[in-house]
C-alpha cells in the first residue's frame, strides 16, 4: 500500500539518542561588570533529571534562570550565545517569550504558594490561560495534585487556605501549580532545602516519577540528592561548566580533579 507523504513513521531514538529539550551554546552572562557565566555549552535530553551542582555563588541558579528567560527581569543582565529549545533559539529577538514560560515552569527553593485556598493555587495558571468551565477546572486540579503526589492528604482542604499547609505539603502544592499549566520541562531551584528529611524524600519520589512525564532540570547543595534522582549531573564552578557527565560517572570517577574535590568535600 502507497503511504500518504505525511504518515512516514520517525525512527524510534535508541536509548541512548534522546532528544535534547535544551541545548545551550558559548552561554555567556554578566550582572553589570560581573561575569557570572562564562561559556557555558551543555545539553538537556527529554525524560531526564539534570542536576546541577557547585559551591555557593558558581551561577546554577543563573543558568537556570536563563532556561526561561526569567533572568532578564533584572535588567542589569546582559546575554550573549545561543539557548535552543527543542530547537529554537530561546534568545532570538523573535522568540515568543510569554509561551516559553508556559512550556518551561519553575519551583523555587522556598514554597511560595497565593495567599488563595489549595484550589485556587492549582486552578490560578489555567484560569489565566482562559479555561473558565468549573469541571474542567476540577479535573484540572484533582489531575496536577494527583501528579504532585499530594491529592489524598488535600482533598478534603480544597477550600482552605494554602498557607495552613505544612511546608512539604506546600512545595508538592506549588509543584501541583506548575503541573496545572502542562509544561514541557520543570526547573527546581533547590526545591528541598526549606524541607525537613521526610518531606525532602517524597519531593525526590515525586521528581523521579514526574520524568516519565516531563524533563527536570534540578538544582542542589545535597549531593547526596544529586546522585539519588538526576541522571545527569554539571558541576559548576566560577561560572563555568567544569564537567557535565552521567551521574554515576561524576560521582564514582569523574574526569576533572575539581571535581573529585567537591564531590568528596574538599571545597564548597
Ligand atoms: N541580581 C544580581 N545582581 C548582581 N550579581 C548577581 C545577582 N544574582 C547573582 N549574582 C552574582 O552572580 C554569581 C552567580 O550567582 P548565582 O545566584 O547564580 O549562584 P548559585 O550557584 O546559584 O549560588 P547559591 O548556591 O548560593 O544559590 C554570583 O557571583 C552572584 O553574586
Amino acid at each position: 500500500m502507497v503511504q500518504p507523504e505525511n504518515e512516514k513513521r520517525p525512527e524510534a531514538p535508541a536509548p541512548e539518542e534522546k532528544k535534547a529539550v535544551f541545548a545551550t551554546e558559548s552561554l555567556n552572562l554578566w550582572y553589570g561588570d560581573t561575569h557570572a557565566l562564562t561559556d557555558i555549552n551543555m545539553e538537556q535530553k527529554e525524560n531526564e533529571v539534570t542536576a546541577i551542582i557547585g559551591p555557593s555563588g558558581c551561577g546554577k541558579s543563573t543558568y537556570i534562570k536563563t532556561l526561561n528567560r526569567m533572568v532578564e527581569m533584572n535588567p542589569e543582565v546582559k546575554v550573549s550565545g545561543k539557548i535552543f529549545y527543542r530547537g529554537d533559539n530561546i534568545y532570538d529577538r523573535r522568540f515568543p517569550v510569554e509561551e516559553l514560560r508556559t512550556r518551561v515552569g519553575m519551583v523555587f527553593q522556598k514554597p511560595n504558594p497565593f495567599p488563595k485556598t489549595v484550589f485556587e493555587n492549582v486552578a490560578y495558571g489555567p484560569k489565566i490561560h482562559g479555561i473558565r468551565d468549573k469541571k474542567i477546572l476540577a479535573e484540572i486540579v484533582e489531575n496536577s495534585l494527583k501528579g504532585a503526589a499530594i491529592w489524598e492528604e488535600v482533598k478534603d482542604r480544597l477550600n482552605e487556605n494554602a498557607f495552613g499547609l505544612s511546608g512539604g505539603q506546600q512545595q508538592r502544592l506549588c509543584i501541583a501549580r506548575c503541573l496545572a499549566i502542562e509544561p514541557d520541562v520543570i526547573l527546581m531551584d533547590e526545591p528541598t532545602s526549606a524541607l525537613d528529611p521526610k518531606s525532602t524524600l517524597k519531593v525526590e519520589e515525586l521528581v523521579r516519577e514526574l520524568k516519565t512525564k516531563y524533563s527536570i532540570m534540578i538544582v542542589t547543595h545535597n549531593m547526596q540528592q544529586a546522585a539519588r534522582i538526576s541522571d545527569r549531573t554539571a558541576f559548576f564552578l566560577n561560572g563555568e561548566v567544569v564537567e557535565f557527565d552521567h551521574t554515576d560517572k561524576i560521582f564514582s570517577n569523574p574526569e576533572d580533579e575539581r571535581t573529585e574535590g567537591y564531590i568528596t568535600g574538599r571545597f564548597g
